[in-house]
Formats: structure tokens, sequence, C-alpha cells
């Protein structure tokens, strides 16, 4: 058996550095300006191409039909797009909370598109893997591309990015947020303006979220303003998940050594290129 059917292929997490509403499209899609980073808080999966044509998921997430599942979804738009004849068996463990605005289900669906590529010896061009991705899911694309990004659009029109890679202290107050409940929202803040790469660089960037989530789930409020003890803190996406950056690992353990049960904590590095990226 080739060494790459037994491989684990990561797929790690994001967090969004801000995240700005600039503006609604007219299918009510929201357009954003937010920058991409990844997290080494990786689910890892395994993937077993079959000769027969059968894609299956023998051990499904708790709540998630196999047909839902994004990784499931990823495999079957890479074969409707090739013609492809084969299947896989796809073994997925778990790690990034779901739901939590990290990503998880997105980086998923990128990963199984990028093993597959291979493992089912298709050799598309990432652009084209992204484009696929982008129709499961507005986040595929910055993890399918592998590199930090300044996203703009629905978050689809990327420009890579070079960051400083600090330590988080990612906290998941526990709660999932109905990310379309947030995008609805009446007292949503829809207009801020446009600003620039620099501008981002020099600061004064938050998340338009924050305000709506806050008020929508106390206990992601409360857990914002333990958090903001340590840093400033910030939403990730629509959350539930918060994180503060630190420049030495050991600060950030100290603040997870703190956190109150039963929140939980990770403390994580930034990574500029995805794991897969040099693949
Ligand atoms: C906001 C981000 O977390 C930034 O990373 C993501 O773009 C959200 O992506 P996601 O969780 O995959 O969200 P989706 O499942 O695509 O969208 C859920 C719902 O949120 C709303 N939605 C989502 C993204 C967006 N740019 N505008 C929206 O208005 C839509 O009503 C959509 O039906
Ligand atoms: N492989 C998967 N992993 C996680 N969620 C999945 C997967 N497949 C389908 N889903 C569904 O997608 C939903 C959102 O998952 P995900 O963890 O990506 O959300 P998220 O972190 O809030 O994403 P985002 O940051 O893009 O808003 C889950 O609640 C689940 O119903």
């Amino acid at each position: 058996m080739p060494p790459e059917t037994r491989r684990i292929w990561p797929a790690p997490a994001k967090i969004n550095l801000f995240l700005h509403i600039v503006g609604r499209r007219a299918d009510g899609y929201h357009l954003l300006q937010t920058v991409f980073q990844f997290v080494d808080l990786c689910d890892e999966l395994r993937l077993r191409p079959r000769d027969d044509d059968q894609i299956r998921l023998p051990r499904p997430l708790p709540g998630v039909p196999p047909q839902q599942d994004l990784c499931v979804r990823a495999a079957q738009a890479l074969r409707a797009h090739t013609g492809c004849r084969l299947g896989v068996d796809i073994e997925l463990s778990k790690r990034i909370p779901m739901g939590g605005g990290l990503g998880g289900g997105s980086s998923d669906a990128a990963t199984t598109l990028l093993a597959l590529n291979r493992l089912w010896q298709l050799d598309l061009p990432r652009d084209e893997l992204a484009a696929i991705g982008l129709a499961l899911g507005a986040d595929v694309p910055v993890f399918v591309g592998g590199r930090a990004a300044w996203a703009e659009g629905v978050g689809d029109r990327l420009t890579p990015i070079e960051l400083d890679e600090p330590w988080y202290l990612i906290v998941d107050p526990g709660v999932a947020v109905a990310t379309a409940g947030v995008f609805g929202h009446p007292k949503l803040t829809r207009h801020t303006p446009p600003i620039t790469i620099s501008q981002f660089r020099s600061g004064s960037t938050g998340n338009d979220c924050l305000a709506v989530v806050s008020a929508l789930y106390p206990q992601i409020d409360a857990a914002y303003r333990w958090l903001a003890r340590f840093g400033q803190a910030h939403l990730s996406g629509t959350g539930g998940c918060l994180f503060v950056r630190f420049d030495a690992r050991q600060a950030a353990d100290v603040a997870q050594a703190q956190l109150p049960a039963p929140w939980r904590g990770w403390v994580v590095r930034g990574l500029n290129h995805h794991p897969l990226l040099a693949d």
C-alpha cells in the first residue's frame, strides 16, 4: 500500500483577526473585509481510496448526517467536476469545535479536496480546487489557497499577507452561534467604511458581529470580558470562539490555567502557511 493512503491529512482552524461588514449583495449575502490566519489546532483526516464509487464516512459527526458532512460533499463535488469514478473511505477526527467561527467544516472540506486531488491522481491546480470549494462554503478557498490572507467579497477575494505568528489563547464559551441569525439581525452594523491593508496593520479594527453576538449570547459576552483581562479580545467570524494574542507561549499557558469551567481553551500558534501548502 503506498504510504499516502496511510497518511494523516491535517485540517487547521482559522481565526479572523478582524471582520468588517462593508455592504450587502442583492442575494442577501454580506460583503466583508477580514484577515484569515491559520492556527495549529487541527482536525485530522485519513482517506483510503476505493475502487468502487462509494464515498463513505463510517463514523459520522454527532448531529451531522453523512450526506451533509462537508468532507463527503467535497469528495462528491470533486468527482462531479472531474468525472472520476473512484470512491473513498473518510475517517475524521474532530478537534476544532463545531459552529464556533473557527472554520472547521470548511477546512475539512479543503483538506479533502487537496488530499483526493493527490490520491485520485487528478492533478487539478489549486485555483480550480478553490472554485469547487467556494460552492461548499465561503471560507473553503482560503484553506485551499494555503496562505494567510486579506479577504474581501464574501471572503473569496484573497490577497496573501505575511503576519506575525504569535501565540493565541482561543476560548470556546460552548455556545453554538447561528451564523444566519447574526447576519440577519436588524441591529447588525452593515456599512463600515472599507479600510486598506495598511490601516489594518496600524490597528483600530474590530469585529462588526461582536455587538449583536454579545447581546444574543450572554455567555459569549462573559467570556469576552474575562479574556479582555489579558489583552485585546477578539471574536472569530460570527463566534462563539474568542481569542487574545500573546507574544510568549508561557503567558498564554498562565492565562489558560485560569480559564473558568465549563469554557474550553486552547493555546495555539498563528500560522501564515497551511500545513499542506508545501505538498
Ligand atoms: C463570517 C465568516 O465566519 C468569516 O470567516 C464566514 O464567512 C461564515 O461562513 P460560514 O459559517 O460557512 O457561513 P455560511 O454557512 O456560508 O452562511 C450561513 C448564513 O450566513 C449568512 N451569510 C454568510 C456569509 C456572508 N458573507 N454573508 C451572509 O449573509 C447567509 O444568510 C448564510 O446563509
Ligand atoms: N466536517 C464537518 N465539520 C464540522 N461541521 C460540519 C462538517 N460538515 C458539516 N458541518 C456542519 O457545518 C456547521 C458549521 O461548521 P463549522 O465548524 O465549520 O462552523 P464555523 O466554525 O462556525 O464556520 P465559520 O468560521 O466558517 O463560520 C456545523 O454545525 C455542522 O452542522
